[in-house]
């Protein structure tokens, strides 16, 4: 790990989008964000959990930067390497470069050399490094997305259900590895996801949402060690969770 560029940051991430709309083909106007305020604490692991349609992308594609046109306001967490890495469902590699290139080329050039055997090894692709997009499982294209993500050392990492369209064996296995690497590369992450148990075992703190227009329903804190949320107490989580958000289920 190169140590000249801190990871973490000094500062939450508040969000508070007054409004998003959208225009239909046919003009019609569709409200996606309405009044959506929430705060993710420095280095918590922090999941946007609502139905589909409910404009989860939309925020995170705000926070990216992406889309300009909203009202309100939000600030990304501040110190470390004030980067903000992002994975989403799709991997988006560059399929004519190796995997160890599409990681290097997501750095600063000044940067591009750095030691990236402990990330490549944590996430068991210490063998593919040289191999490209194509010859990739859709899981192992996930790993390298992770890999590029977190060499980045990011401030935020925003994640847009990235194990989606994969086997649950290796959704499963990535979730597992997620918690791995964030564990030794510690960031504050926002995690969008529907899928509820998901995010009971990866999540800090889970934000419920509404259906469109998206704002926070309430706050889910996990309050269990990522060691004890095995299949009995994920369990119990989602029937806690299922009291407490009766019309989330
Ligand atoms: N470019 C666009 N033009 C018009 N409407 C849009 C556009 N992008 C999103 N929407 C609408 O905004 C709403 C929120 O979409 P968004 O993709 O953010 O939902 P989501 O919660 O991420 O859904 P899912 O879980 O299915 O991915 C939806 O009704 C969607 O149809």
């Amino acid at each position: 790990m190169n140590d000249t560029q801190p990871a973490g940051a000094a500062a939450p991430l508040k969000v508070d989008i007054t409004e998003k709309t959208f225009r239909s083909a046919t003009g019609v106007k569709i409200v996606a964000l309405r009044g959506l305020s929430f705060e993710v604490g420095q280095g918590e692991f922090a999941c946007l959990l609502g139905p589909s349609g409910c404009g989860k992308t939309t925020t995170l594609r705000i926070l990216l930067g992406l889309d300009r046109q909203f009202s309100g306001s939000y600030q990304l967490p501040e110190g470390g390497s004030n980067r903000v890495a992002a994975v989403f469902q799709e991997p988006v590699l560059l399929p004519w470069r190796t995997v160890e290139q599409n990681v290097r080329l997501a750095l600063p050039r000044n940067f591009r050399d750095k030691d990236l055997d402990g990330l490549f090894e944590i996430l068991g692709l210490s063998a593919m490094r040289s191999l490209y997009p194509s010859e990739l499982s859709l899981g192992l294209a996930r790993r390298a997305a992770l890999a590029r993500a977190f060499a980045t050392e990011p401030a935020i990492l925003l994640l847009d259900e990235p194990f989606a369209s994969l086997d649950e064996r290796t959704a499963e296995s990535l979730r597992r590895l997620l918690i791995r690497v964030w564990a030794a590369r510690p960031t504050t992450v926002l995690m969008v996801t529907h899928n509820l148990r998901e995010a009971l075992l990866l999540a800090d703190r889970i934000i419920v949402l509404a259906p469109r227009p998206a704002q926070v329903l309430g706050v889910f804190d996990v309050g269990l060690s990522r060691d004890l949320r095995d299949k009995t107490a994920l369990d119990r989580l989602v029937l806690d969770f299922h009291e407490r958000f009766p019309e989330s289920a």
